[in-house]
């Protein structure tokens, strides 16, 4: 309609950038193993695609978990989000390991935000442990384990997502 604002995608509603680079990730990834080692032993490790398939496959190497399987999930395009959309839900077998519940699986993602995607695959899977590297405050409590919280208005750029480039200095106008 004539005069009506933009709508914002997620990312400008997002005031705060927290990039984080690969080193950051392998650290903050191998910091959360620490903790589901604690929490373990698990069957099966079940990444919430695509975001999560590169912490799995680090938690999966240091808890020596063999059975990976996936959830294909997506919401955002980019930053804008929208409905959810199961591309793939869980494998039968990864099913059967978990005892129909999800008892003795760990689900993997990168982060929760709203927790949309978190509520859904929890739903799948009630008796599992939900872990995430990162955490936003409306997603934090459907999550078990997790290392870094951010702030709900801040957006986190992973390595996969970005690549160097030139910054110009302060004095020149960078904000
Ligand atoms: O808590 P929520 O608000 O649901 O947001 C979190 C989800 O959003 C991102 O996935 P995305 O849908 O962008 O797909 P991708 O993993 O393929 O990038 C992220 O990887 C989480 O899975
Ligand atoms: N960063 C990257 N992807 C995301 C985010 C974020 O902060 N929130 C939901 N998907
Ligand atoms: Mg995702």
């Amino acid at each position: 309609m004539a005069g009506e604002a933009p709508e914002l995608s997620a990312q400008e509603r997002a005031g705060r950038a927290f990039p984080v680079s690969w080193d950051q990730f392998h650290r903050d990834c191998r910091a959360l193993t620490w903790r589901l080692n604690e929490v373990g032993p698990f069957h099966a490790v079940i990444a919430i695609t695509r975001g999560g398939l590169v912490p799995a496959a680090i938690v999966a190497r240091e808890l020596g978990v063999r059975v990976i399987d996936t959830v294909c999930i997506a919401s955002y395009d980019h930053d804008k989000q929208g409905e959810l959309q199961v591309l793939k839900g869980i494998s039968e077998s990864a099913m059967k390991l978990g005892g129909g519940t999800g008892k003795g699986l760990l689900i993997v993602d990168d982060l929760v935000d709203t927790g949309k995607t978190g509520r859904l695959v929890r739903q799948m899977l009630p008796d599992a442990h939900f872990a995430t590297v990162y955490a936003k405050p409306k997603g934090r409590p459907l999550v078990d384990t997790f290392i870094t919280e951010v702030s709900q208005d801040t957006w986190i750029f992973f390595p996969w997502d970005t690549a160097l480039s030139y910054h110009p200095p302060l004095r020149d106008g960078a904000a």
